[in-house]
C-alpha cells in the first residue's frame, strides 16, 4: 500500500575524512573522489527512480551539500529551493574529532568506540578549547547567530543529536510534507540515524544496531498519521546496499 506521503533522504557520499576512518562530526571535511562518484551515482539512481522534489534540506556542511547538488543536477532538478540548517549537520563528536576510529579503538577497546558511535545516550567527551578544531568550529561564520551560544553542542549522543532535528522535522520539514511538497534531505550519518528512529519507533538498542551506508538514497512513505508504510526502501540493489553499510560498520574495529 503507497504512503500517503514520500520522502527521500541520503547520506552524504563518502568524505576525505571517512576515507582516513578519522571521526569527523562538525569538521567541515569534503567529499572524497569515491564519494563524489557515489553522490552522481545517487543521482542517477534518483533520475531512475523518476523521483521529483519541491524542495531540498540539508546540513551546514560541504560534504551533504555537495551531495544534494549533485543529486539535484544529475536528476535535472537543479531550480528547486534548497534549506540549509545546523539541525541537520552531523552528530558533533566532541574530544574524539579527528582521531582515527581504528587506533581510538585499538586503545579504548571496540566495544567503546561501538558505545560512542551507536549508543543513545553516551555521549563522546566534550570538545575541550584547546581542541585543533574548536576554534574552527566555534568562531565558523555559518554558525553565527544560529545555534544560540547555550545550543552550541561540544558533544553530542544520539539523544542529544535528535534533541536538535527533531524541532526542525515536526516544525519545517512535517508542515511541508502535509502541504504536499515532495521532499529530499541529504544530511549525515548519525542525524538521519536520530530521524529513522523517530520514525520507526526504534527501541534504544534497536538503533545501536544501524548504519547508513554514504551515498545511497533511501524512501520513506508515510499514512496520514505519518506513520511508516515503506521503511528506508534504498535505490540501490541489495547487495550493494548490504556491504555498504558493513564497511560502516567496520570503521569502528580495531586494525
Ligand atoms: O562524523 C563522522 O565521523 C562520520 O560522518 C559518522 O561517523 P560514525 O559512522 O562513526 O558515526
Amino acid at each position: 500500500m503507497a504512503g500517503k506521503y514520500k520522502i527521500v533522504m541520503v547520506r552524504h557520499g563518502e568524505s576525505e575524512w571517512n576515507q582516513k576512518n578519522l571521526f569527523c562530526g562538525w569538521v567541515d571535511a569534503n567529499l572524497s573522489e569515491a564519494g563524489k562518484s557515489e553522490a552522481l551515482a545517487a543521482g542517477k539512481a534518483v533520475k531512475e527512480a523518476g523521483l521529483k522534489f519541491d524542495v531540498a534540506h540539508t546540513s551546514l556542511l560541504t560534504r551533504a551539500q555537495v551531495t544534494l547538488n549533485s543529486i539535484l543536477t544529475e536528476s535535472g532538478q537543479t531550480g528547486i529551493p534548497i534549506e540549509k540548517t545546523w539541525r541537520l549537520n552531523e552528530r558533533h563528536y566532541g574530544g574524539l574529532t579527528g582521531l582515527n576510529k581504528s587506533e581510538t579503538a585499538a586503545k579504548y577497546g571496540e566495544e567503546q568506540v561501538l558505545i560512542w558511535r551507536r549508543s543513545y545516550d553516551v555521549p563522546p567527551p566534550p570538545m575541550e578549547p584547546a581542541h585543533p578544531y574548536y576554534d574552527a568550529i566555534v568562531k565558523d561564520p555559518r554558525y553565527a547567530g544560529d545555534p544560540k551560544p547555550e545550543e552550541f553542542p561540544m558533544n553530542e549522543s544520539l539523544k542529544l543529536t535528535i534533541a536538535r532535528t527533531l524541532p526542525y522535522w515536526n516544525d519545517t520539514i512535517i508542515p511541508q510534507l502535509k502541504a504536499g511538497k515532495k521532499i529530499i534531505i541529504a544530511a549525515h550519518g548519525n542525524s538521519l540515524r536520530g530521524i529513522v528512529k523517530h520514525l520507526d519507533n526504534l527501541t534504544d538498542e534497536q538503533i545501536m544496531g544501524l548504519n547508513l551506508p554514504t551515498g545511497i538514497p533511501f524512501v520513506y512513505e508515510l499514512d496520514e498519521n505519518l506513520k511508516p508504510v515503506v521503511s528506508m526502501q534504498f535505490l540501490g540493489d541489495e547487495e550493494t546496499v548490504r556491504k555498504a553499510i558493513e564497511s560502516v560498520a567496520n570503521q569502528g574495529k580495531a586494525k
